[in-house]
């Protein structure tokens, strides 16, 4: 037990030293399309909701890290609108995990000062799915560190839709010019209306594509790729991702 816990200060040592004077230019919001679990089970021989299972113990030391180093929001792609069209059996599976996932991890993202909010629609999904984040959203509503923001039944093209249409009503309403309409008028419609703009997105698996993910919030985001796999996603590739964020942000007294 001491030797894990040395073992885990050593760790936190050698990220905060990674960190140490470079404070500055860390994101404010990052966000991650979790992606490379099927992938995972297929090259261990094992059922594709074994990934599944693999990649979410995974957001827990990713949530305590992201905490530790000081990122203020960190958004999560669990499920998207196209995600309904896998088979029944992994799509119920999938739909019992933010119950499975709360009922172990709740406790400690309250004590470690977490807040959880949903991005996404909440309608059309199980009762079970709707009770737990509800819960997890009420029971850290007062919490003031980091915001997990879980995607959940989400897809940008939906929300874009929907912000159209929001504005159609109120420009019908009389409430709002059609002249008047620009970006920080739409922006208040988006499901992240309450977020920053993701600062960096991260994409695991080497997929080199945005899969219908906050299309509009990423249009000035810095993009990080890597062929990892979301269940063998460690702290290290997060702090490593930071550091090239911190890296390219770096001006060196430039504008
Ligand atoms: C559908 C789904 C899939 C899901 N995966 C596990 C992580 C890998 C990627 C996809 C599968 N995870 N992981 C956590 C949640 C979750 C969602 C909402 C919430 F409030 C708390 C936890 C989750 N939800």
């Amino acid at each position: 037990m001491l030797e894990r816990f040395i073992k885990k200060e050593e760790t936190a040592a050698k990220h905060e030293e990674a960190f140490v004077g470079e404070k500055e230019n860390l994101p404010a919001h990052i966000a991650i399309i979790m992606d490379g679990n099927g992938r995972w089970a297929k090259q261990k021989g094992l059922p594709r909701i074994a990934g599944h299972r693999e990649g979410m113990k995974v957001i827990n030391k990713v949530v305590r890290e992201a905490n530790h180093i000081g990122i203020k929001y960190l958004t999560l792609y669990a499920f998207s609108t196209e995600n309904w069209k896998r088979p029944k059996a992994e799509v119920d599976f999938l739909m019992r995990l933010p119950e499975k996932f709360l009922h172990k991890e709740l406790p400690s993202l309250k004590e470690n000062n977490v807040r959880v909010t949903i991005m996404g629609t909440l309608d059309g999904l199980p009762s079970y799915t709707i009770d737990a984040v509800k819960k997890a959203v009420e029971e850290t509503k007062e919490n003031n560190g980091l915001v997990l923001n879980l995607a959940l039944n989400y897809g940008s093209r939906h929300e874009m839709i929907r912000m159209v249409k929001e504005a159609c009503r109120e420009v019908q309403e009389g409430k709002q010019s059609i002249e008047d309409i620009d970006e920080n008028y739409l922006s208040q419609f988006l499901l992240s209306s309450k977020l920053p703009d993701p600062d960096l997105l991260i994409r695991t698996s080497g997929e080199i594509r945005l899969s219908n993910f906050m299309l509009w919030q990423v249009a000035y985001s810095e993009f990080w790729f890597t062929n990892v796999l979301w269940p063998d996603f460690s702290e290290e590739d997060l702090v490593e991702a930071i550091r090239v964020y911190q890296k390219r942000k770096r001006r060196y007294g430039g504008v």
